[in-house]
């Protein structure tokens, strides 16, 4: 390998980070990517009403899978391998599928939302062997941290796979049959790079120097086998036609793919002799199938229902193709190449979508596992709920490029969106009609909101954050939310309620009814919010004085103006998120508050902070 084309493992720590390698040939440096960072309801899918009609322009990167209302929306997360406990990288996926999810299940589809652990190869069998237990102890334990984080971030997947479920077994094992009758494997030996890590060979000329995988900075390890292959380079041209910009997504990752395709694909080894711990090759037992092989299948065993004859086609029924892959970049050349190209071998129908989002970074490095450089999402969950993890990440990353985190960051985002934006607008208004109208509500919020163009203003703020969240442009819903709550504080600092209550008269019932429209504000917020922050919208539900059960069979079409009517009693006021005192501010806190008083004697607007 040219010198130059080496690059030192320690120097790219702090400058580039790069996407897997490819394993098979490829111009490596013109497809390595990397985007600075610009800092930045378990509700069952029948539940809900199928009353929206999309109004999506053609640009809508999921329009074409919405179309027919009767088909489920499939969204995967990838199976995450269950080498360690999960990360806030793992996090993030499920993270933005859940959203994703909760937002299709508002539009009133059918959602599977199926999330998993990958749990076969090398690199599971010697992290178990490093804890001293059995490979199925470790998964079972590894496993469940991946179930309980999810219920601790109020994820509601409605499939978890398991890849050593028998079921899925059994389907691998029909599906390796099917390529196998197509003539697409046949044996061969292999003798290659091998990062245990990626659970991959590698190309030499993309490693770094001592043939360090760049992912993972470890040496990658020189394997002869006779291993089986699967004859990727048979699709070659099926695989140029098939990937197009409605297939893979952000389009600057079709670039990537396309690139890859262009330079050659090369067949791919789908055994290995040296593995134990997997599913046995059919009529060879020294052979298990290749990790990957076997996990890409876990998105199609998750559909089977466990009451059906458990087959391939059973399973295919039940809800494939998917409608959209999440994944990170780093996996992107196994979904939208070699899944692909098994999919056509064995006769079944592609995914529809494969996005791949961005790295979480910590000090420019993705953060993962194998390099240990994580953050451990169990504690920000402890810390600061599930709706501020949630929100912060999908709020400041913007989905497709890299994101990295930093607390000073997190604090400041989550008190001044949730707690001041949001939080606070609700209190206060309550607050005032608690203290003025017995906290009912004297007129329906659609008359009340008569001759104002406030209501068009918000009308239009929903849209906009509807049309994002068909783009998967979860960071900017976020922000057209916000927008909507920034809209109801300009207005309640115009109108001053407050005061008008003071004149009495005319003025008061003025005042009663912009408390409607600003509480009708946050019924509306409330449901755009809901697929990233759920429980904090369902707060804000409660307080408005709707019951759990209604909350809960919400639909984006009540994301309409007039939801209100007068005589509703709404709750005693409560803050539904607690601001989060971070150490400079708690030293800085008496001189803030001083401030407070200040601005409160000179400027309208800070009425705001000490009205309710
Ligand atoms: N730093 C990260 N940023 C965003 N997503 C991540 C990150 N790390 C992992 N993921 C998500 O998890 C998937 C990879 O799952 P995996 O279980 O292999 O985790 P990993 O931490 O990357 O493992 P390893 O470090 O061993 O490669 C990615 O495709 C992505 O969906």
């Amino acid at each position: 390998m040219a010198a130059a084309a080496r690059i030192n493992c320690s120097s790219v720590q702090n400058t580039l980070f790069f996407l897997n390698p490819l394993h098979y040939s490829l111009n490596s440096k013109a497809t390595h990517l990397r985007t600075r960072l610009h800092f930045r309801r378990n509700i069952p899918s029948p539940s809900r009403r199928a009353v929206f009609c999309s109004t999506a322009t053609t640009n809508d990167a999921t329009r074409q899978v919405n179309e027919a209302v009767s088909e489920p929306f499939v969204l995967t997360t990838p199976l995450y391998y269950v080498n360690a406990p999960p990360h806030m990288g793992s996090a993030y996926t499920t993270i933005a599928g859940d959203a994703i999810a909760r937002f299709q299940r508002l539009l009133g589809k059918k959602v599977i939302f199926v999330t998993g652990t990958d749990e076969h190869g090398e690199k599971i069998a010697a992290a178990a062997a490093a804890a001293g237990s059995s490979p199925k102890e470790h998964c079972d334990v590894v496993s469940q941290a991946y179930k309980k984080l999810w219920k601790d971030l109020d994820i509601a997947y409605d499939k978890f796979i398991r890849t050593t479920d028998p079921k899925h077994e059994a389907i691998v094992k029909e599906f390796y049959s099917r390529v196998h009758a197509s003539g697409d494997i046949y044996r061969a030996d292999y003798e290659g790079l091998y990062c245990v890590n990626c659970e991959e060979y590698k190309d030499e000329k993309e490693l770094l120097d001592n043939n360090c995988c760049p992912t993972h900075l470890k040496p990658c390890v020189p394997r002869k086998e006779d291993n089986y292959f699967f004859a990727l380079s048979k699709y070659q041209n099926k695989l140029e036609e098939t990937l197009t910009s409605d297939f893979v997504k952000p389009s600057f990752r079709l670039n990537e793919v396309q690139s890859w395709i262009k330079s050659g694909v090369r067949d791919f080894s789908i055994s290995r002799a040296s593995v134990d711990w997997g599913i046995p090759v059919p009529n060879d037992s020294k052979q298990t199938i290749y990790v990957w092989f076997d996990a890409l299948l876990g998105y199609i065993s998750a559909l089977s229902e466990d009451t059906e004859e458990l087959n391939l086609q059973t399973a295919v029924s039940s809800g494939w193709p998917a409608t959209l892959h999440l994944i990170g970049k780093d996996i992107l050349r196994f979904h939208a190449v070699y899944w692909p190209a098994m999919l056509m071998s064995a006769g079944l129908d592609l995914p529809k979508m494969v996005f791949g989002h961005g790295f979480l970074t910590k000090d420019g490095m993705k953060m993962g596992k194998s390099l240990g450089n994580t953050i451990e999402p169990n504690d920000l969950v402890g810390k600061f709920g599930p709706d501020a993890v949630r929100y912060f990440f999908l709020r400041e990353v913007e989905f497709g490029s890299d994101g990295d985190y930093s607390e000073d960051r997190f604090i400041s985002i989550v008190n001044a969106h949730l707690a001041n934006t949001i939080g606070n607008l609700l209190n206060r208004t309550l607050g005032l009609l608690k203290k003025n109208c017995q906290s009912t509500l004297v007129i329906d919020s659609s008359i009340a909101a008569e001759g104002t163009t406030f209501k068009d203003s918000v009308e239009k703020l929903v849209e906009k954050a509807r049309v994002h969240y068909e783009n998967l442009s979860l960071s900017s819903a976020c922000e057209a939310v916000l927008e909507i709550g920034n809209a109801g504080n300009s207005y309640m600092d115009e109108r001053a309620p407050w005061s008008l209550f003071k004149q009495g008269g005319a003025a008061a019932e003025a005042a009663a009814k912009d408390l409607v429209i600003i509480l009708e504000t946050m019924r509306i917020i409330a449901i755009a919010l809901s697929p990233v922050s759920p429980g904090l919208c369902w707060r804000i539900y409660a307080q408005l004085g709707f019951s759990k059960d209604h909350f809960d069979a919400s639909t984006w079409s009540e994301t309409k103006w007039g939801g209100l009517k007068g005589g509703q009693v709404m709750a005693q006021p409560k803050p539904v998120f607690a601001r989060i005192e971070n150490q400079t501010e708690a030293e800085n806190g008496v001189e803030s508050a001083k401030k407070v008083v200040k601005r409160k004697e000179k400027s309208p607007q800070a009425q705001r902070t000490v009205e309710a």
